[in-house]
């Protein structure tokens, strides 16, 4: 919420550059970036501050109509709208022409910095009014500086403790900005040059990263990354495993991998011991967080006693599906001395495949007569299931 206690403060936004360095076709204050231009966004953030200000731009002379009716639809109300000059400090200049009597407080700000937060305009008011100098934001160097020739030559390496990489808005008593600009004989990159030039102080104060100039489109690209919503957070597919062993039991009959098979010993188990379908439903509702097929089909329910594999995939895939999650594919290793499983491969992955809706691969192999699968005691089946 903004408030009028205080010095009465005006913002001139500068926005009358034609963006050589940007190389758009459009001047840079009118280029978009995620919608609203580069000028709009900088009055958003004049829009934003606590403390009330004025707003004055200053747009190519070709512009001033647009540039009003932007204003009338950011702030709600006209404010004044002027052409700009051939540089930065004639545009300057323009502006601080059209500023009302009462104003105190001037902030200059360039629009190229279009991200800057309202409070660094807030924080540039209050230092000025308790300063009663030029305040501007800037930031510590980071870099090595070199002094160079224009050949290339390197001079000397510069102090960086004693630099400082300023900003915009820079913000002055009025009286002192105007008779700055009144005194100006040369032509300077910014106000605090001619200010200091008048011989008025000048404070340096934290300056914001998010206060940066859009120069150039790598400028303009890294706005964008800045502000551009996050991407979607990732859906990282979940993964399952399940195991399972049976017995043999030669008076049951043989089914594993949804498949009978005659003629071989079968395993015992509540249900119709199918270790490898039991394997599966556990990697599915792993991989889904649903827990175990215990849980789900417990031994004491006689709707599963005796039941086939095929019963617990396809509540198995209900669950999991109802649960927001597909099946991407499932791999199953079967353990044991026999069945001889690869002639039957195909048919078992075939019948699983569209019992699940996906993809299921089976392989088998023995334990070279080691453990109780090589002993011919029964059967040991390993499953993954990967969910999406
Ligand atoms: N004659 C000018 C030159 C610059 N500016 C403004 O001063 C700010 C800082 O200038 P800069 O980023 O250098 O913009 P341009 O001069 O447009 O860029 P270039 O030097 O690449 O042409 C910008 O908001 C720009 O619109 C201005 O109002 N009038
Ligand atoms: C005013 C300014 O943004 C402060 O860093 C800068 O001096 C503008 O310089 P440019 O030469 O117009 O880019």
């Amino acid at each position: 919420m903004s408030t009028h206690s205080g010095p009465r403060v005006a913002v001139v936004v500068v926005a009358a550059g034609s963006g050589t360095r940007l190389g758009a076709e459009l001047p840079k204050a009118f280029v978009r970036l995620d919608g609203p231009t580069l000028l709009e966004r900088s009055l958003y953030a004049v829009r934003g501050m606590r403390h009330a200000a004025d707003a004055v731009l200053v747009v190519p002379a070709g512009r001033v109509e647009e540039a009003s009716a932007i204003a009338v639809a950011v702030f709600g109300r006209p404010v004044s709208v002027v052409p700009g000059g051939a540089t930065r400090q004639q545009s300057v200049a323009a502006g601080l022409a059209a500023l009302a009597d009462d104003v105190e407080v001037v902030l200059v700000h360039d629009a190229a910095r279009a991200l800057t937060p309202s409070r660094l305009f807030d924080a540039v008011v209050a230092a000025v009014a308790e300063t009663g100098h030029g305040v501007i934001p800037g930031l510590p160097v980071s870099d090595t500086i070199k002094r160079v020739a224009a050949d290339g030559t390197v001079h000397e390496t510069v102090d960086r403790s004693a630099l400082a990489a300023v900003q915009t808005p820079q913000g002055f008593p009025r009286d002192q900005l105007l008779a700055a600009y009144a005194a100006a004989t040369t032509d300077e990159t910014d106000d605090a040059g001619l200010i200091a030039a008048a011989g008025f102080a000048v404070t340096v104060v934290p300056g914001e990263a998010l206060a940066f100039k859009i120069t150039t489109p790598h400028d303009l690209q890294r706005a964008h990354d800045l502000i551009a919503p996050p991407s979607q957070p990732t859906t990282l597919p979940r993964i399952g495993l399940g195991t399972d062993t049976h017995a043999f039991d030669p008076s049951a009959e043989l089914w594993l991998a949804g498949l009978h098979w005659p003629d071989e010993p079968g395993l015992s188990g509540h249900s119709d011991g199918d270790a490898a379908c039991h394997a599966i439903v556990d990697a599915l509702l792993g991989a889904a967080g649903l827990g175990d097929i215990g849980g789900i089909f417990g031994t004491g329910d006689p709707r599963f006693a005796g039941a086939h594999g095929e019963v617990f995939l396809t509540e198995s895939r209900r669950l999991v599906e109802a649960a927001g999650l597909h099946i991407g594919n499932v791999s199953v290793q079967i353990i044991g001395q026999r069945p001889k499983f690869a002639p039957r491969r195909r048919e078992a992955e075939e019948l699983l495949s569209g019992i699940l809706g996906a993809p299921v691969s089976i392989a088998a192999t023995t334990t070279d007569g080691l453990g109780f699968t090589g002993r011919s005691e029964g059967i040991a089946v390993f499953a993954t299931a990967l969910l999406r």
